[in-house]
């Protein structure tokens, strides 16, 4: 989509975004003034420290906290409530329903969302198994898959609804080492086979650079922009490039600056 002046209209706007949660002693303001837009195709990443509020602002996002100030819109509309065009991929490995297969976890969402026959529903499910390579692990339940195998089930269930937006919030930070690097390089693969557009949270700033096309550095608690990198490509970067870009990130998050409230 392209605006009047030519330029390319964003998928998804977060305009001075303030969100607060209250509870009966406190009011938390989790992030304050927030803005950033994400276009189709952008591996959009929220990075930040532990309590800036990164998964609260995908919360929003997702349609399921409404901000205190501020607008949120895809496509141009305000978001009000959970979408499928907005699908979720959390870190906890029980997001998966136990008494279900992998099979009939990735078609529930088609069947009671999108409303599809059980035929149709199983054909795109077992096309997106196929896609995140658990083919031989289709009728097994979620108690005998590894941890790095029920993330791909919900990275296949997720998008196999095809959201306008994947929203992962710190999906491989529970998985080891080995495991995480390998589930970024298929999370790689299938951005390079389907082009989804994808927001990520984490607290990684190397897993940040391999993953984006964009970052989104945030504060410490209330999480505010510090600044945007913009133009990330780790494939066609040097280990060194990679490691000077890794210290300046790090040099940013921990500067006093922060961005001012209106959007790029
Ligand atoms: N349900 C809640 N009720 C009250 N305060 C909350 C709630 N959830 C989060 N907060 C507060 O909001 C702030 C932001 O939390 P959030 O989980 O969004 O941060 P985060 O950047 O995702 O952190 P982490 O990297 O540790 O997951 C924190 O101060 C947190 O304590």
């Amino acid at each position: 989509m392209r605006g009047p002046g030519g330029a390319r209209s964003p998928l998804l706007t977060v305009d001075n975004v303030t969100l607060r949660y209250k509870t009966p002693s406190l009011l938390v303001t989790a992030t304050e003034d927030v803005s950033f837009n994400v276009a189709r195709s952008d591996r959009f990443v929220l990075l930040g420290p532990s309590g800036c509020g990164k998964s609260t602002l995908l919360k929003g996002v997702g349609g399921y906290m409404k901000p205190a100030a501020g607008s949120i819109c895809i496509n141009g509309r305000p978001v009000t409530k959970p979408g499928p065009d907005r699908m979720m991929v959390f870190q906890e490995f029980d997001q998966l329903m136990p008494w279900k297969t992998v099979l009939q976890n990735v078609m529930f969402p088609l069947v009671v969302a999108r409303k599809l026959s059980q035929k149709q529903a199983s054909d795109i499910a077992r096309a997106y198994i196929d896609k995140v390579k658990l083919t031989r692990a289709i009728d097994s339940y979620p108690h005998t898959l590894s941890g790095g195998m029920k993330q791909r089930v919900a990275i296949a269930r997720g998008m196999a609804m095809q959201p306008d937006i994947l929203l992962m919030d710190e999906p491989f930070a529970a998985l080891d080492a080995l495991t995480r690097r390998q589930m970024q390089d298929e999370l790689l693969q299938l951005w390079d086979d389907t082009k989804f557009t994808v927001i990520f949270v984490t607290h990684s700033i190397a897993e940040a650079i391999k993953i984006s096309n964009r970052i989104l550095l945030l504060s410490p608690h209330p999480g505010r922009v510090k600044a945007e990198v913009v133009n990330v490509d780790r494939a066609s970067m040097g280990d060194g490039s990679a490691a000077d870009l890794e210290r300046e990130i790090h040099n940013l998050l921990f500067s006093e600056q922060v961005r001012s409230g209106a959007t790029s």
